[in-house]
Formats: structure tokens, sequence, C-alpha cells
């Protein structure tokens, strides 16, 4: 008997270790700390003489005599050594609760993986774990422990390699003073019940196998109890009441899940009412596995199979998902550098703060729809849209060929720079003089569509000059321009003619240095907050003069 290396953690379970020296009889191994507790369970990491190991160490309600009968009993249970039965490791007798010390299952219960849907579990899978209760069960009932009297799905545990294996066997005698839960009744069956036996029998292990069966058929807990109307007292009510009423799980189960058909019969077979028409454990044994005749039996191979499969759906999804991320994301950029110029949105994006910066000489342009408010006035609020709309694809389609940026719309308005936010040399006066021309020129054709002799003429006026720019407000960034020269190039516009481009004298200079171009002086023109100013009619421009991408686009 070693002593206890370690305080243990939790008050619960403390108690019973930390009490006194405490250790497991027939074994020398010696518990060192708790790593968790459930109602029925402490859980412990133990050194061996070799390694620490985790053992689950289940809690008794009664003191143990230990006769002679028990420590034969005791002495066989260590010496058990199969399979799908749990290695019993020993007694901790010393501490104030007894406990029962197995060897712990890293994947925890049956009841654990189906609720935590672990691995899907198909036909295969399910026809597995069922193979591995009865083989568990058939040396059990084999053996002079005869039966469990306790199988759940609570008291089937799986291993790391998907090894089932049957716990809390052969100790029935500590049940007398255990409490259970009435939930732990579910899987009894109705004789059982009716006695209050819970001892248990070998017909009962095979009825609790039917209603293990059906939580691994419909993936969902035992009697699906969550999402019944009964709760566990009335179906425990009803189960001992019996009769045709009795209730029983149902084997309704998904459609991917392909079960032999024969199987759901062998699972009621189990369930029967009358313990004596339920097959024995050699029958359903030797009926599963006339169910498997051609299978490859190995559960690990499966399980690979079943991962890799997993893997490989899973890679395809990643991956679609992505895909939709990025086309998601396209869509939202392209919303964006709609409304911001790139170069800025790029850097918001990134974070970063974009400073206001100072252009010395850039091209601003206004243009403004001619007596749109009477126009307006003669159409739906629909066909007011629509005829904005009309205009607005003809002169965006124009300004995509031009670098310029469109700095916004205000109703028929438009404002649009060049220079700004890239810049580009002297060609900013080049680029929207050429695209004023295209602008006027575009509309000879357009035709409104409910008033087709109704003519649509612009007014248009630029400007170049310096501005400062930034980007302006948190909640929806607008990026503008700030200095007289924007008062400048609207006040050009205002006082346009229809049809005509009004630019002012800065603006003609430019293009008169630039070649190619057409201007004729419109002479003085005294304008609103800036006096009298020499202004100038842009008329033509060559074709050598035009800008190099509207060029491009045009041949
Ligand atoms: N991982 C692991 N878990 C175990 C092992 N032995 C028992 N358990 C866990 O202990 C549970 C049974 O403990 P109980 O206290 O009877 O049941 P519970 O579901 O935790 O508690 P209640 O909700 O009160 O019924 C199993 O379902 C497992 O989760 C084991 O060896 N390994």
């Amino acid at each position: 008997m070693n002593k206890i290396t370690k305080r243990v953690k939790g008050e619960h379970s403390m108690r019973s270790i930390n009490s006194g020296p405490s250790t497991i009889s027939s074994t020398r191994s010696t518990m060192s700390s708790e790593i968790g507790e459930t109602r029925n369970y402490s859980f412990f990491t133990i050194r061996n003489d070799v390694e620490m190991e985790k053992i689950a160490a289940r809690k008794h309600n009664t003191r143990l005599l230990l006769d002679s009968k028990t420590c034969a009993t005791m002495r066989q249970m260590r010496l058990i050594d199969h399979g799908n039965l749990n290695k019993f490791i020993g007694m901790s007798l010393d501490a104030p609760q007894l406990l029962s010390v197995w060897k712990y299952c890293s994947r925890g219960s049956l009841a654990d993986v189906i609720r935590k849907a672990t691995i899907q579990m198909d036909g295969f899978f399910i026809y597995s774990l069922m193979k591995d209760i009865v083989n568990g069960l058939s040396w059990i009932h084999e053996s002079n422990f005869e039966f469990h009297g306790m199988l759940t799905s609570k008291t089937c545990l799986l291993n790391d390699r998907w090894q089932l294996k049957i716990t809390d066997f052969g100790l029935r005698e500590f049940r007398t003073r255990d409490q259970f839960h009435v939930m732990d009744r579910l899987w009894t069956a109705p004789e059982l019940l009716r006695n209050d036996d819970i001892m248990g029998s070998k017909e009962g292990d095979v009825y609790s196998l039917g209603i293990i069966s059906a939580e691994m058929i419909t993936r969902s807990s035992v009697f699906d109890i969550e999402n019944r109307k009964e709760d566990a007292e009335e179906l425990i009510y009803m189960l001992k009441k019996g009769g045709l009423q009795s209730p029983r799980p149902s084997l309704e189960h998904d459609e991917s899940l392909e079960i032999n058909p024969a199987y759901l019969h062998l699972v009621r077979d189990c369930w029967t009412e009358r313990p004596s028409e339920r097959p024995d454990i050699k029958q359903v044994a030797s009926q599963l596995r006339s169910m498997n005749s051609n299978r490859n039996d190995n559960l690990m191979d499966h399980v690979f199979n079943v991962l890799e499969s997993y893997a490989s759906t899973l890679e395809d999804e990643v991956a679609e998902r992505m895909k939709e991320l990025v086309e998601e994301k396209k869509k939202s950029d392209v919303l964006l550098y709609r409304m911001l110029p790139k170069q800025v949105a790029d850097k918001l994006k990134l974070g970063q703060t974009v400073e206001p910066e100072t252009f010395d000489v850039v091209t601003l342009f206004f243009s403004d729809v001619v007596s749109f408010t009477t126009l307006a006035g003669k159409c739906t609020p629909l066909q007011v849209v629509n005829l904005l709309n009309g205009l607005y694809t003809i002169f965006d389609s124009i300004i995509e060929r031009h670098d310029v940026y469109k700095v916004e719309t205000i109703g028929d308005g438009y404002f649009v720079a060049s220079g700004v936010p890239r810049r580009n040399g002297n060609e900013h006066t080049r680029n929207i003089a050429s695209m004023s021309l295209g602008f006027v020129s575009s509309l000879a054709d357009f035709r409104v569509p409910h008033m087709p002799a109704e003519r649509i003429k612009i007014r248009v006026g630029f400007h170049c000059g310096s501005v400062v720019a930034g980007v302006v407000g948190l909640t929806m960034p607008r990026y503008c321009l700030f200095g007289d020269a924007v008062n400048t190039a609207s006040r050009m516009e205002s006082n346009s003619k229809p049809g005509q481009i009004h630019i002012s004298n800065e603006a003609n200079e430019m293009l008169m240095s630039l070649r190619g171009f057409t201007t004729e002086p419109r002479g003085e023109v005294i304008v609103k907050g800036k006096g009298v100013m020499q202004t100038h009619w842009l008329l033509k421009m060559d074709e050598a003069a035009a800008p190099k991408n509207y060029k491009r686009e045009n041949d």
C-alpha cells in the first residue's frame, strides 16, 4: 500500500483521498492527482512501476467486507484480459469513499461519442461497435459473473483505437447502496424495473443492448429523452406498466445511414417485452455475424477511411467557401473603389491614415443638365431615375476611358477631377477637355425614352488650379477636394451655355500649351464672388491631341 504523493484538487473527491493515505489494493500504483470528476467517477493520473497513467475511479457508497469470496472475485477480475472488457486495476479501500479503479479510455463513453458526434457513425461503424459489446457481453455471460446488470451507453467506453470496452462489470454487490439517478434506469429491462432489481439478468443485458443500439442508429441520447414529451420518470412509469403502450426508442434514422433491415429486426427482438422471447447473447452474436459475411472487419482501417474521406470533403468545402469569400471580397472592393479612389481605399483597408495632400495644378470639371428641374417636373419619379440612369451610364463609360476621378454626382450634376489623387503631369487638362467634348457630343443621340421629342443639353465648365484633397468622415468616408479652384470651376459651369464648354483662362493656357485644341475667347465675364474674368469656349480637339487611353479605346 503506497501513500498519496500529492494532494488532489476538487473539493468532493479530495476529501476521500486526502483524509488518509490511499492506495489501490493489489497494485503497486500510487494515486497522484485528480484530473476530473463526474457524478459517479473521479479521474486521476497514477504512477505505476513504469509510467504515469490515467485511471477512472468509480465511486461506491458502501464499505466492503474483505471476505475470502470478495478477495477471490477481485483477483479474478484483475486477471481478466479481454479486448472488449475494460481493465480492472484494483480497489481504493482506505479512503472514506470506496473506489473501484479502472483503466481510463481516452475517447470516453459511447454516450459521449454519440452526443458530441465525434465521428459520423455509418453502418459498418455501428456494426463494429455492436460486435464489440456482444463480444464483451458473451464473455461475461459465460463467466461466473453471469451478467453485467448495468449495461448502458455510459458503461461502454472507447479507447484511442476505437475499441469498445465494457466497464463496471463484476462488482454487482457494491451496487446495493449506490444511488441511481432515474436517468440511469432508462436502459433497464421492464421486468427488472418492476421488481426494483438493480442486480440484473442475462435477458436484462440483451434488452439494454437493444436500447444502446437504438442510440447508435438514431445518433441520439437514450430514448431521445431531450426531444420527447415524456420525461425519464414518466418513461419509467410506462415501462413498468408494460403492455401494448410500453415505450421503446424509435429506430428512425438519417437517410444517409445504410443499415441492414435484419439489424433493425435484431434490435427489436432484443427489447421484446417478455424476457424469454429475447435472443440470448450467443444468438445475437451469430445473427450479427451473418449480417456481415463479406466485409472488412477492421474498424481502425474503416475509421481511417472515414476520416480521410471526411478530410477531403472538408478540403473541398474549404476551397468552395474560400472561392465564395474571394468573390464577395471582390464585390465589396468594387463597391469600395467606386466610393473612394483605389489608392485611398487600399490605405484605409490596411488601417493606415490618409493625410490631406496639396496638389498644385489639377483640372476640375463641373456639368449640369439644362432645365433639369423643369424636365423632371414632366416625369414620374421612376422616369426621373431612369433618365438619370441612362445619362450616367453614358457619362461613366466616357469617364472610364480618361484618366479622371469622379468626385461626386449631385442629382443631375457631375464633379470630375484629373491630376488628383493620381498625379499625371500636364495630362489632366487634356483628359478633362477630351472628356468634356465626349460628354457634349454623346448627347446628340441621347433620347429620353418616354419623351422622344425632348433633347437633353448640358452646361459644362472647367478650370485649372490648386486643391487640397483628403478623406473626410469616419462612418462614411468621402474623398473631398477643397480650394478656391473648386469654386471657380463650378462658376465656369454655372456661367456656361447649353451644349457649350466654358473654360477659365488658366485652363485655356494649358490647352494652348498642349496643342491640338481649338478654343474661342468669350471675352470678359462677371463671375459671382470673383469679379471680371477672361474666359473661353472649348470648341474641338484634334484627333492627335486625344489622351492615350482614349485613342486606344477608339482605335
Ligand atoms: N474519457 C473517459 N470517460 C469516462 C471513463 N469512464 C467513465 N467516463 C465518463 O463518465 C461518464 C459516466 O459518469 P456518470 O457520472 O455515471 O455519468 P455522467 O453522464 O457524467 O453524469 P450524469 O449527467 O449525472 O448522469 C461517462 O459517460 C464518461 O463520460 C473513461 O475511462 N474515460
